[in-house]
């Protein structure tokens, strides 16, 4: 069987390019602009046609690519090049353009002069609406990606671009002069080379050093429009300038304004750029985020939501389990007035905690949550709170409410009086997790404690099953109400839920706090017990 790479060419000769109608061609609010990127290929996927590929479907164009270059490369730098025939080339661009109406075309790396002839005589016959020619020279990891004798072929693609979006080197390599040293002699730069072409600039300053990153649309009229953007602090800066250059041409063939394009590009590339660690792709210069935006505002599938807050508080369980109350309850040492302190708080907690959660079951959409939580809610005064009077009898205690327990309950009071049902049950869900957490652990260390422990009938209670059930549910509850949440509404809940986890530390560490701090600055709240 004939393989596609041995195949005859797909057309014999070129056909005409199929000419769009003049209203399609000069349409300006394209929602969803064809959008065709002459590009090389990174296999890395973080610069080149891959690059310009999320670039466009992320401003929401439909996006093409025609291949002048497979590169070897990945976050670290480019191996290797390999050039296919330009006849293939021509073929690419002429089955694309036979077929399909282009919106805005976008060009990346050509290469070599050759590679620049063919795109420029196919750009002279089928005048795309909107051209985009990022001169890519030499990637980011300093590979050279452009033969030096291509110079020539460049500029005279220029005559059939509307934008150019060189950096500071590559500005000084079309105009034959030495690298700008500064912003000013940068735009002086883009200047001479709009007048000198008749075409719009883009001057890049990512490469020059300051807090800021400025870049100037120069149009060949000399008109300068400044956009800046503070610098943010990350190696993964792969394909920035591929996939704003993308982004401009997507933009414009729907906006129609090269100001309103940039200036939209250049504030999505930031948070591409602040997000981009999320990827954690290679160990150099690493991809840009380019679906910050549709990630962040996509419901979260099953338990990812709840996964991802229980990853997040892992600083608080583990502070938890360092905290010496915790050591000291589980080997027996802990002083009764400690264990005193905190039943007592304890209790004056869940009196409110249990209305907090009347609130959960109020605020609750289905019939079986309203259950879960009043059920809750009933629970913390009946057992609960019965079990925490029995045990307060034999250790008498001040039950005046501590600063913390104070500061526990407002927070919960407060989500509950403003915030969303997603946020109250989020809000009230590290107490039973991380509690159910502490149980499990506690009560492991329990069972294979030797000798008699004297809070062992209290931890024997710790590791209860239906408890352990009731977190399972709150913790689907949650999901659930993650999932049909906003984007909004889920960080609304993530900040109540790290409140709460943090409140919890606060309350396993607060026995020790008062005993050896506050108790000795403050008045005495009574006589303790023992
Ligand atoms: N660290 C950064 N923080 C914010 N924006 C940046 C950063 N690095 C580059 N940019 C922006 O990325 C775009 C690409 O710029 P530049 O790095 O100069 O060109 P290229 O990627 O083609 O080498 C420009 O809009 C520039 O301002
Ligand atoms: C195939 C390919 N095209 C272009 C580049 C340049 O990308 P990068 O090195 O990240 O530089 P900018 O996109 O920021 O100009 C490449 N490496 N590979």
């Amino acid at each position: 069987m004939e393989t596609l790479l041995s195949a005859p060419p797909l057309l014999d000769s070129p056909p005409p390019a199929r000419e769009a109608s003049p209203g399609s061609r000069q349409q300006r609010g394209v929602s969803h602009p064809r959008v065709l990127s002459i590009a090389g290929s990174d296999p890395s996927g973080g610069a080149g046609i891959q690059a310009d590929i999320k670039a466009i479907s992320a401003h929401g164009g439909y996006a093409m690519a025609a291949l002048t270059a497979l590169t070897a490369q990945n976050t670290t730098g480019v191996h290797s090049v390999h050039v296919p025939p330009v006849a293939f080339l021509a073929e690419q661009l002429e089955a694309i353009s036979a077929d399909i109406d282009i919106d805005a075309v976008k060009i990346g790396m050509l290469g070599t002069a050759e590679v620049m002839t063919v795109v420029g005589d196919w750009l002279a016959r089928t005048r795309p609406p909107v051209v985009v020619l990022d001169p890519v020279m030499v990637a980011t990891s300093g590979d050279e990606l452009m033969a030096p004798a291509a110079r020539q072929g460049l500029l005279r693609l220029l005559e059939s671009t509307h934008l150019v979006t060189p950096n500071i080197l590559e500005l000084a390599v079309l105009l034959g002069q030495p690298q700008a040293k500064n912003f000013d002699e940068a735009l002086g730069q883009g200047l001479q080379l709009a007048a000198a072409h008749g075409v719009a600039v883009l001057v890049k300053g990512g490469h020059l050093p300051g807090e800021e990153c400025l870049d100037a649309l120069v149009q060949h009229d000399g008109t300068v429009e400044v956009f800046t953007a503070p610098r943010v602090d990350t190696p993964n800066t792969h394909g920035t300038g591929c996939s704003l250059s993308a982004a401009v041409a997507t933009l414009q063939a729907q906006k129609g304004d090269w100001a309103v394009s940039v200036r939209h590009a250049k504030s999505w590339l930031s948070v591409a750029l602040e997000t981009a660690h999320e990827l954690n792709v290679g160990e150099g210069a690493g991809p840009i985020n380019h679906f910050h935006a549709l990630w962040d505002s996509a419901a979260p599938t099953l338990d990812a939501f709840s996964q991802q807050l229980w990853q997040e508080c892992e600083v608080q369980r583990e502070a938890i389990f360092g905290l010496d109350f915790i050591k000291e309850l589980a080997a027996g040492t802990l002083h009764s007035d400690h264990f005193a302190y905190y039943l007592a708080q304890d209790a004056l907690y869940l009196s409110t905690y249990s209305r907090v959660l009347a609130r959960a079951s109020a605020l609750a959409p289905t019939e079986v949550e309203q259950k879960f939580w009043a059920g809750g809610a009933q629970n913390c005064l009946e057992v609960e709170l019965a079990l925490h009077r029995d045990w307060l009898s034999h250790y008498p205690t001040d039950m005046r409410q501590g600063p913390v327990t104070k500061h526990y309950v407002d927070h919960l009071q407060g989500v509950a009086f403003s915030g969303s049902y997603g946020e109250v049950v989020a809000a009230v869900l590290p107490c039973y997790w991380l509690y159910a957490e502490v149980g499990r652990v506690l009560h492991q260390d329990y069972l294979s404690f030797s000798g008699e422990h004297p809070y062992g009938t209290w931890l024997a209670t710790y590791a209860d099953d239906d408890f352990a059930q009731a977190t399972e549910t709150a913790v689907a509850i949650m999901d659930a109400a993650a999932r049909r949440g906003s984007a909004r509404e889920r960080e609304g809940m993530r900040a109540a839920f790290a409140h709460s986890a943090q409140y919890e530390v606060d309350f396993f560490a607060a026995p020790h706090s008062f005993f050896d701090g506050w108790a000795a600055k403050s008045a005495p709240i009574g006589a303790l017990g023992d």
